[in-house]
């Protein structure tokens, strides 16, 4: 099984590899634009950022699949906070099912950084006193106290666009 990856960051190909290790899969990485600003604000422009991504990777290189993983953060009428939030999506050039991952609330004091424009990835290396801290354990480790770590997170965001090509039950259109 061939995958296109619409990244080059590392974190997001050993997501997918891992993620999909049982399909044995030959992962590519496959620079693209995702189309929207490199700070998504909505789970809507998250979504749009791994929908762009899926497409053109698979565009740009003919695979089986082409898979799209995005942050993003996102306010909740639901609930307080600024929210790191990660969707994928998943492609076969045909059919496009998508997935979220885990939520996690941003600290206030990084809240009010990305408020003022300022990207996630940078933020995150400026309070750790990392260097590229998004390439490895991401905020989400960070922020979990390593019970996650952004491989397994966008992992989990992977599964549930991934899983629906893969099983009957999906097969079956409701009227
Ligand atoms: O090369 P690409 O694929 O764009 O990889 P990226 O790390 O920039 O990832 P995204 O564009 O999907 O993420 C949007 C922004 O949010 C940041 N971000 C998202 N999740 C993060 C995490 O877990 N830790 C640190 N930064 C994160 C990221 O660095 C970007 O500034
Ligand atoms: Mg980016």
């Amino acid at each position: 099984m061939h995958v296109a990856v619409g990244s080059t960051n590392p974190v997001k190909l050993e997501a997918v590899e891992e993620t999909l290790e049982r399909f044995d899969p030959t992962v590519t990485a496959v620079a693209v634009d995702s189309g929207i600003p490199e700070q998504p604000w909505s789970v809507a422009e998250t979504i749009t950022g791994a929908e762009n991504r899926a497409r053109r990777a698979l565009t740009a290189d003919p695979a089986d699949y082409g898979v799209g993983l995005e942050g993003g953060v996102a306010r909740f009428e639901e609930t307080p906070g600024l929210y790191l939030i990660m969707w994928a999506a998943v492609t076969d050039g045909e059919r496009l099912e998508r997935g979220g991952g885990p939520s996690i609330r941003l600290p206030d004091h990084i809240a009010n950084r990305l408020e003022d424009g300022q990207e996630l990835g940078p933020v995150m290396d400026d309070v750790c006193n990392t260097n590229a801290i998004a390439e490895t354990t991401g905020a989400a480790g960070v922020l979990s106290a390593d019970l996650l770590d952004r491989a397994g997170a966008l992992g989990d965001a992977l599964a549930c666009a991934f899983g629906p090509f893969q099983v009957d039950h999906y097969a079956y259109q409701l009227e």
